[in-house]
């Protein structure tokens, strides 16, 4: 069997790379993407089979533009899979930590290590498209005033030292990513997660109204984010995880729920995957 093309955004070593690996093992054709939207752009013409899209991280929050990639490009969520984070600070071989002028990462790796750089006001960071590029840039231009905060895989690619060790905020560090294809796949019989986006009424209770209906179903929300509807004030796309044990009380659920929404999209369904 062929395989699986799969778009990351980021070059290879990058932490998209890492999550790819982790879902799909190792055969696969690693497609490197300037940017999550070259990301769609590339499954959308066909160059690859499945996005990888990082949609939150522990510390640094939701990547928020993702939720309107999500809704522009319409794909299918297919999966999840979590990667605990390690970010280190790793410079030329010699470099000393009293020679850094510049450090460069990726903008939601720079913000899971915002109490280490408090630290060290002197520094200027740069952001940059990935991790691992950072660490690719240092090494082919020969910077020796510049680190890359990156992971263990990326120091031994090229060639650089790890000065300072786990630099994230917080130990327990891990970001979420989807699996995205282009159409939904044949239904799997047991799928027990699912991602879904609607809007209600700017009314009293109209929100409460959809929550009740998911506890009276026991259907667990392991997330919730909202979005402004473009171009509306005080209208917003409720973007919703939601877990079930009974697959009936989901289908009811969503019959249910149907009466109180507008705009209801099924974005995925698949089988939750959150070990760390
Ligand atoms: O730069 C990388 O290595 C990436 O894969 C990007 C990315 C992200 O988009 O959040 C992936 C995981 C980490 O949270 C940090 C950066």
């Amino acid at each position: 069997m062929k395989a699986p093309r799969v778009a990351i955004q980021g070059t290879k070593a990058s932490f998209h790379e890492a999550a790819a690996f982790k879902y799909f093992g190792k055969d696969i054709e690693t497609i490197e993407c300037e940017s999550f939207k070259k990301t769609c752009e590339s499954m959308q013409q066909n160059e690859a089979d499945y996005v990888v899209m990082a949609i939150e991280n522990s510390i640094a929050g939701s990547l928020l533009p993702n939720y309107t990639l999500l809704r522009e490009y319409n794909f299918s969520i297919t999966g999840e899979v979590y990667l605990p984070i390690q970010l280190h600070l790793m410079a030329l071989p010699g470099v000393k930590f009293e020679d850094i002028k510049y450090v460069t990462s990726h903008p939601i790796a720079i913000r899971q290590c915002i109490d280490f750089f408090d630290q060290f006001p002197h520094l200027q960071v740069i952001e940059s498209s990935d991790t691992a590029a950072c660490a690719k840039k240092i090494s082919e231009e020969q910077l020796t005033d510049t680190v890359a905060i990156a992971n263990t895989l990326a120091a031994e690619l090229y060639g650089l030292n790890i000065i300072e060790r786990r630099i994230e905020s917080n130990r327990k560090n891990f970001t979420r990513f989807l699996i995205l294809k282009r159409e939904a796949v044949e239904e799997a019989h047991d799928i027990n997660k699912a991602s879904i986006c609607f809007q209600v009424g700017n009314a009293v209770g109209t929100l409460a109204k959809v929550l009740n209906v998911f506890a009276e179903e026991r259907i667990n929300l392991s997330k919730i984010q909202s979005m402004p509807v473009l171009g509306r004030r005080n209208e917003y796309n409720f973007y919703v995880d939601i877990e079930w044990e009974n697959f009936d009380q989901y289908d009811r659920a969503l019959r249910r729920v149907l009466k109180y929404t507008v705009n209801f999209n099924i974005m995925g369904e698949y089988v939750k995957n959150d070990q760390v």
